[in-house]
């Protein structure tokens, strides 16, 4: 089973124009709402997939509740940890450009709110289960508070996978996750490192089990204890970049939960970058085609960067 955990959920607003100048009044040709926020977006792929998974985080409000209502048409479970604040909405700007981000902090939640997080992930939990911890956490998020949840579940004999950033990639990475999933600019920042392969194996040595570099178009590299390799994806022009990121994650979890690791990840990495591929093709986050997934991962190859660390 695979269950997702997302601190900091969002309404995702997308809204399409040709053309974002700033200080100018514009008019939207197009907008949606989403249930979102990065781990709400791996469980809807995963559901989009055909893997049985939940969702739990902080959810509260009129928001959170039509968070929820919007989700629940999916197959994905859901059970949240009610907090007295108002889950938040992120705007989505897409453009000729790409697409611009804003994101709202979140509601406000204190240290006993992540115990009964917590609480509630243990609780659906069983050993050998894979956890994905995904995206910010809410303001009043203490340092140990996510360190502190990755350990209980490393404990209790899960297998975790967590997207995170800033120097939480360090305290996170001593609580012995499987694999920790920053970007190569997150990784970069956290570890003061330029080079990437040298920044995940500082990961490593923390006590991440593996790190998988998101790196935009130029596709992602797996650092773990046996080796280092590199898989790219063919060009794609336009598409939606948000959520590309979830996608990886997603197809990550998959492949842990197959009870792939170590060197033997490397050998899903064409299906990491083939789903990151086919959510840009998507016009909003936590969405896949799944035919162009279908078509890509067959062209993609994994290069191994050097031997063993
Ligand atoms: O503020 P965070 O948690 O870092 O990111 C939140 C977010 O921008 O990321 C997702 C795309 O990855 C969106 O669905 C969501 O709104």
């Amino acid at each position: 089973m695979i269950h997702t955990v997302t601190p900091n959920p969002a309404l995702d607003l997308t809204y399409r124009l040709a053309h974002l100048q700033v200080g100018e009044v514009h008019r939207a040709d197009d907008v949606t709402e989403t249930p979102g926020g990065k781990g709400i977006n791996v469980a809807r792929v995963l559901a989009a997939l055909g893997h049985e998974v939940d969702c739990g985080g902080f959810l509260g409000g009129s928001t959170g509740e039509h968070l929820e209502h919007l989700l629940s048409h999916s197959s994905v479970h859901q059970d949240w940890t009610l907090v007295a604040g108002e889950t938040r909405r992120t705007v989505t700007i897409v453009d000729e450009a790409g697409a611009t981000l804003i994101n709202e902090p979140g509601p406000p939640v204190a240290h006993r709110d992540w115990e009964r997080l917590s609480r509630a992930v243990q609780a659906r939990t069983r050993a050998g289960d894979v956890v994905v911890i995904s995206g910010s956490t809410p303001p009043g998020t203490g340092e140990t508070d996510l360190p502190d949840l990755v350990r209980a579940l490393v404990d209790a004999g899960a297998q975790v996978i967590v997207d995170t950033s800033g120097p939480a990639l360090l305290t996170v990475a001593a609580a012995g996750p499987a694999v920790l999933k920053p970007n190569h600019l997150e990784l970069q920042a956290a570890t003061g490192l330029d080079d990437p392969v040298a920044g995940a194996r500082e990961l490593l040595r923390r006590g991440a089990g593996a790190v998988l570099v998101s790196r935009g178009s130029d596709g992602v590299l797996l650092v773990t204890a046996d080796g280092a390799w590199l898989a790219r994806p063919e060009p794609i022009s336009g598409g939606n970049p948000t959520g590309a990121g979830d996608a990886a994650v997603a197809a990550l979890a998959a492949a842990v939960a197959s009870g792939a690791e170590g060197a033997a990840l490397a050998g899903h990495l064409p299906d990491v970058v083939a789903l990151s591929a086919a959510a840009v093709l998507m016009p909003t986050a936590g969405a896949v085609d799944t035919d162009a997934y279908a078509r890509l991962r067959t062209s993609i190859r994994t290069e191994p960067l050097d031997a063993a660390c």
